[in-house]
């Protein structure tokens, strides 16, 4: 059967399910893969076979696409990865195997893979006999994940005896593949001299460099698995020489090529099976026995397909495979296969290791980026002194999703490498979050700091607290919101710390409750103050308006039980402001000094000049107006008013000195204040003006002496008022009615009284009018009746008293007029003259206005 119906068998054994699959996936690849059918053709899609180009122009590559992962110029390809997507290997992991194939030039390799795995590699022309695999071909089998490594044929007509491919074909392989296919024909089994020795030759050779030269770097062969295994497909295998004979002689041929070589120190005594395991296969010749052919095809497939499939048999055992996890093969691949070429000694372990860096960096850039396009998309930041609660569980699942997915890919990499990055990606996704967990401490500790504050406001805006109370459970109330807001935004393994910022809050709520409390001092103090003043007032009228030598002693030590007092009662709420010692002594100074001032504003109220002038002048009246007794003084001409003046005026003006000083009589009711020259400004920097320059013997002294002599001036020229009117009242009482005018009126009476007596009807009257009397008295109306009669008598009187002055007063004007002002003789007024009424009401007016 010639290369045609080799090429249809495949075309109808694969096709017909893989090319609806590529067609549907791609429309432009059938077209490539059909293409691939005809061996004419296919060289000319080297690079491309079964690619193509999807509706955005962006490269595809097919589930059956071929490519030449080295060409003949030995250049490693530039696309594995893009067909490592194609094939749907990209995410595999592990979960996938890599077989390559060894054996002569055109002994069917190619054909026995595509009829095992699906590919469709170049089939040799039968016309042409001709080499058609050059380099290394790769492909994926169809319905397995199986990466199909095509190699070109050892002793390569064009290649001549150049064996430096096979050589580098063979290291490559070694290094990638779990499996290796040596493809030889029935009749080449024993013939040890044959290319196939050569080529196992080559093969053992290149273990033992890769296993030395692991060992020369201090390591085992690593993570990749110690064995290869070895599969003899023996070809055109007739079946008149047992597969057991066959086997033994090739083993037998394998053992003596392995014990000829030279095998470096610590393995000299090793054995092929150290390195590699053994199997056979025979296939029944392709062209004579093709249903025996095909059956021992599809049989060997099984032990390809699956471990449920190939059972015992099953090739892909996890002990060969190579642990390099799908996402890495193309890189991996590259490098190894840069070394080969530059002839460095391939140290598979440091290989897996550069690749686990290089693999684990990428990913975690990937997964940077993911990360980083999450928090983009966070809301944005609430504004300063407000905070996002939520924030902490989004950073944590954009960590998460992020580690999630390097860990996802990562893992399967060299675990220290692997282990080291993932640490530094840690510390690179908590540093990028870093300044969204600072600005939100930063507005939590505004917040908290904030709703402290009012808390304590509010608090104490009522009444009955206690201040430290009140504050200790704003503290708490605050540090617990900061704790758990706080919490939330430290990432785990962060190390980030919120002991700085809990210190920050803690000394600014210090310093909130110490403002508070001040301001709480503060009025406290001036409410005391107010109370003192209130108390004080009544004391210092009292006291001042009657002034005597203990005046001082009543108004200091009234102050000073009022002052005990207001201490007792700031010392005592004190106690819950948590005021220390040196707070409370400081705030008692204060409290002292100002009340001392506000008891001296009260006394400079009464000791100012309008008021003191008004005291002086009653202190004078009780004693120029009023007798010993304090009866109202008339002035009788023996009186000796001058001396009465004098004295008067002389005790008035000895007040002066007395009020002008704060001085008790008593030194037991002295009261002392240190002086100060600055502020002292413990509690309240707003009397700070009480605090400064404070002179304790300055605020005694009320009066100064220019306005001891300026009051004593006015209070003078006040008391020689008192003493003009005094005379003038002496003089006016001289002109009076005088008594022997009484005896005319009684010798002009005489008659009418006669006349009364004899007239029935008058003397009639006059009985009635004694009854009325009696019967008044008798019933006990003799008060009211007196009270009226003395009423319309006195009218009377005055009535007739005022014609009379007047008329007496016009005779003796001129009389009066020549008089001297300063005459100081007093004319004796008959005090029988006036009744008690007129007196009263002829003192009033003047004494009200002295009032
Ligand atoms: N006798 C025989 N011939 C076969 C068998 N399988 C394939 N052939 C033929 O052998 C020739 C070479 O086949 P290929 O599959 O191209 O061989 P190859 O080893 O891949 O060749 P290169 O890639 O050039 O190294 C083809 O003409 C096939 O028809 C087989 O089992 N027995």
């Amino acid at each position: 059967m010639d290369k045609a119906i080799d090429i249809s068998t495949q075309a109808l054994s694969y096709p017909q399910k893989h090319i609806p699959d590529v067609a549907q996936a791609a429309p432009g690849l059938v077209q490539l893969a059909q293409s691939t059918l005809d061996p004419a053709t296919s060289l000319a899609h080297a690079h491309t076979a079964a690619a193509g180009k999807d509706s955005d122009g962006a490269r595809t590559v097919g589930l059956d696409a071929k490519l030449q992962v080295v060409d003949e110029n030995q250049h490693f390809t530039k696309t594995l990865d893009e067909h490592m997507k194609g094939w749907n290997l990209a995410d595999a992991g592990f979960n996938y195997d890599v077989v390559a194939v060894f054996g002569s030039q055109s002994t069917g390799k190619s054909t026995l893979l595509n009829r095992l795995f699906g590919t469709r590699f170049d089939v040799m022309s039968e016309t042409e006999r001709r080499q058609t695999t050059k380099g290394i071909w790769m492909s994926k089998g169809q319905d397995m994940n199986v990466l199909v490594m095509d190699v070109e044929g050892t002793d390569g007509r064009e290649r001549g005896e150049d064996q430096d491919f096979e050589r580098k074909s063979a290291l490559f392989s070694m290094a990638v593949a779990e499996v290796l296919i040596v493809n030889i024909w029935e009749h080449q089994v024993g013939l040890y001299q044959g290319a196939n020795m050569g080529l196992l030759k080559t093969v053992f050779e290149v273990n033992l460099g890769l296993f030395l030269a692991a060992k020369q770097k201090g390591k085992e062969k690593g993570s990749s698995q110690d064995k290869t295994l070895l599969l003899f497909v023996i070809r055109d295998h007739i079946g008149a020489t047992p597969l057991a004979n066959l086997r033994n002689t090739l083993t037998a041929d394998l053992n003596r090529l392995w014990d000829g070589l030279s095998k470096p120190s610590g393995l000299e005594s090793s054995t092929i099976e150290t390195f590699f395991d053994l199997d056979f296969v025979a296939l029944p010749h392709k062209l004579l026995q093709p249903e025996k052919f095909e059956e021992g095809v599809l049989d060997l497939r099984k032990r390809f397909k699956s471990p449920q499939e190939g059972g015992d048999v099953y090739v892909f055992k996890s002990k060969y495979h190579r642990r390099i996890p799908a996402d890495g093969i193309s890189t991996y691949m590259g490098t190894i296969w840069d070394a080969v070429v530059s002839n460095k000694d391939l140290d598979l372990p440091t290989q897996q290791e550069l690749l686990a860096q290089f693999r684990c960096g990428e990913i975690a850039s990937q997964a940077f980026e993911l990360f980083s396009t999450a928090v983009a998309a966070f809301p944005p930041s609430p504004g300063a002194g407000k905070i996002d609660s939520s924030l902490g569980a989004r950073m944590a699942a954009a960590i998460a999703s992020a580690l999630k997915s390097y860990d996802t890919a990562a893992s399967r990499y060299h675990p220290a490498v692997y282990a080291r990055q993932r640490v530094e990606l840690v510390s690179k996704l908590h540093a990028a979050l870093h300044p969204l967990y600072v600005s939100h401490l930063k507005n939590l500790h505004k917040l908290v700091l904030r709703e402290y504050r009012v808390e304590i406001e509010q608090a104490i805006r009522g009444e009955g607290y206690d201040f430290a109370l009140v504050v200790r459970s704003a503290r708490e109330k605050a540090e617990k919101t900061f704790e758990k807001e706080a919490k939330a935004v430290v990432l785990e393994e962060s190390g980030w710390s919120v002991e700085e910022q809990r210190a920050g809050l803690q000394e600014d709520m210090d310093q909130v409750a110490e403002l508070l409390r001040k301001e709480e001092t503060r009025k406290m103090v001036a409410v005391i103050e107010r109370n003192i003043k209130r108390q004080m007032s009544d004391t210092v009228e009292l006291a001042l308006n009657k002034p005597s030598d203990d005046m001082w002693d009543k108004v200091l030590s009234a102050f000073k039980a009022a002052l005990a007092k207001a201490e007792e009662a700031y010392l005592k709420k004190a106690k819950s402001f948590n005021c220390t010692q040196e707070e409370m002594d400081g705030a008692l100074s204060l409290l002292r000094r100002r009340s001392w001032l506000a008891l001296r504003s009260k006394l400079q109220e009464h000791t100012a000049e309008a008021p003191m002038l008004g005291k002086l002048k009653l202190v004078f009246e009780d004693k120029f107006r009023y007798d010993a007794d304090g009866v109202p003084r008339v002035w009788k001409p023996e009186d000796d008013i001058d001396l009465i003046f004098r004295k008067a005026k002389d005790s008035v003006l000895e007040l002066i000195p007395l009020y002008a000083e704060i001085k008790p009589s008593d030194p037991f009711n002295a009261f002392e204040l240190p002086s100060s020259s600055g502020p002292t400004g413990v509690v309240d920097p707003a009397a700070a003006s009480a605090d400064e320059d404070f002179d304790f013997q300055e605020s005694l002294q009320l009066l100064s002496p220019s306005a001891q002599s300026s009051l004593s001036n006015r209070f003078r020229r006040e008391a020689d008022a008192y003493y003009i009117e005094a005379k003038r009242s002496m003089v006016a009482s001289r002109a009076q009615i005088p008594y022997w005018i009484y005896g005319v009126l009684t010798v002009l009476g005489w008659n009418e009284f006669v006349a009364v007596i004899r007239s029935p009807i008058y003397f009639t009257m006059l009985l009635v009018l004694g009854a009325a009397a009696y019967v008044t008295w008798s019933l006990g109306m003799t008060g009211p009746a007196i009270a009226v009669a003395r009423g319309v008598t006195n009218e009377v009187v005055r009535t007739v008293n005022e014609q009379l002055h007047n008329y007496f007063n016009s005779q003796s004007a001129d009389a009066h007029a020549s008089r001297s002002h300063h005459q100081r003789h007093a004319v004796p007024i008959p005090a029988s003259n006036y009744t008690a009424e007129e007196i009263e009401l002829k003192e009033k007016p003047s004494r009200d206005k002295a009032e």
